[in-house]
């Protein structure tokens, strides 16, 4: 049995949208084991980013209980959530988020300053991330040096950066045309291979069917949670793709 790394119990979320209180998360359960591939899809508006932000430690609940690594997040003060986001969690969002005036290398590394890792070590993984994603060569250009799939890679090298495990993964594809959006999506998939656990919001259900498992969101509720059956597997995209 593999470990169980994430787990969502009875999550609630509610957003004041001007006099009126909007429920964007009613009741939300679910686990997500290490290793696992699981996408998470529904209608705009459904609340996958409210949840996929929640689980990222960028927000909070209103009620309900968030684990990593079977320890309660709401019991943690703001170091201690610092350092589990840190030391557990990479997020890519759909828009990149680098930062421009920093080069390709430094804004990989940048995560690591922040939990106080060496330069040399900095250096050293950030260059070994730049690899894995297939832009070894660009580490000294700045972000508005390079195209947006090549951006997007760099977010996931930065998110690879702390060896964290666990991606979380918000629309990768949303600001990039088709062929860039299935480099990244199989990017993701060959480091799911590699052993990251990933999940992945995307509306688009060719890429939830990369997934192993895929979770359906609507209206702030889960209406579906399927693991595929071995004769389904998941899903390549069978595109040759030349990553520009
Ligand atoms: N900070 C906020 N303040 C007020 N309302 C918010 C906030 N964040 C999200 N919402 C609202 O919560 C609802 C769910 O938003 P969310 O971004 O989670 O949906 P989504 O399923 O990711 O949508 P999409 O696929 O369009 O990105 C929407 O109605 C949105 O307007």
């Amino acid at each position: 049995m593999k470990n169980q790394v994430l787990k969502v119990t009875n999550l609630t979320k509610s957003f004041n949208s001007g006099a009126q209180e909007v429920q964007v998360l009613k009741g939300v359960d679910f686990s997500i084991y290490e290793g696992e591939f699981v996408s998470i899809s529904g209608p705009s508006g459904c609340g996958k980013s409210t949840l996929l932000n929640i689980m990222g430690i960028l927000d909070t609940p209103d009620s309900g209980e968030y684990l990593v690594d079977g320890i309660q997040v709401a019991n943690m003060n703001s170091s201690q959530r610092a350092q589990i986001r840190g030391d557990r969690i990479g997020f890519v969002f759909q828009s990149f988020n680098l930062i421009d005036e920093l080069t390709v290398l430094e804004n990989i590394a940048l995560p690591l300053k922040y939990r106080g890792d060496s330069f040399e070590v900095r250096q050293a993984r950030a260059k070994a991330c730049l690899q894995k994603v297939g832009l070894a060569d660009k580490g000294d250009l700045f972000p508005n040096q390079l195209s947006g799939g090549q951006q997007q890679r760099v977010s996931i090298a930065r998110a690879l950066a702390g060896d964290s495990g666990i991606m979380l993964v918000d629309e990768p594809t949303g600001n990039l045309d088709s062929k860039n959006g299935d480099a990244v999506m199989e990017l993701l998939q060959a480091l799911n291979q590699q052993g990251t656990t990933i999940v992945l919001v995307t509306h688009d259900p060719r890429y939830a069917g990369m997934a192993h498992r895929n979770i359906q969101l609507s209206d702030g509720m889960i209406v579906s949670d399927g693991v595929k059956s071995a004769s389904e597997g998941s899903q390549n995209l069978h595109t040759s793709v030349e990553v520009d």
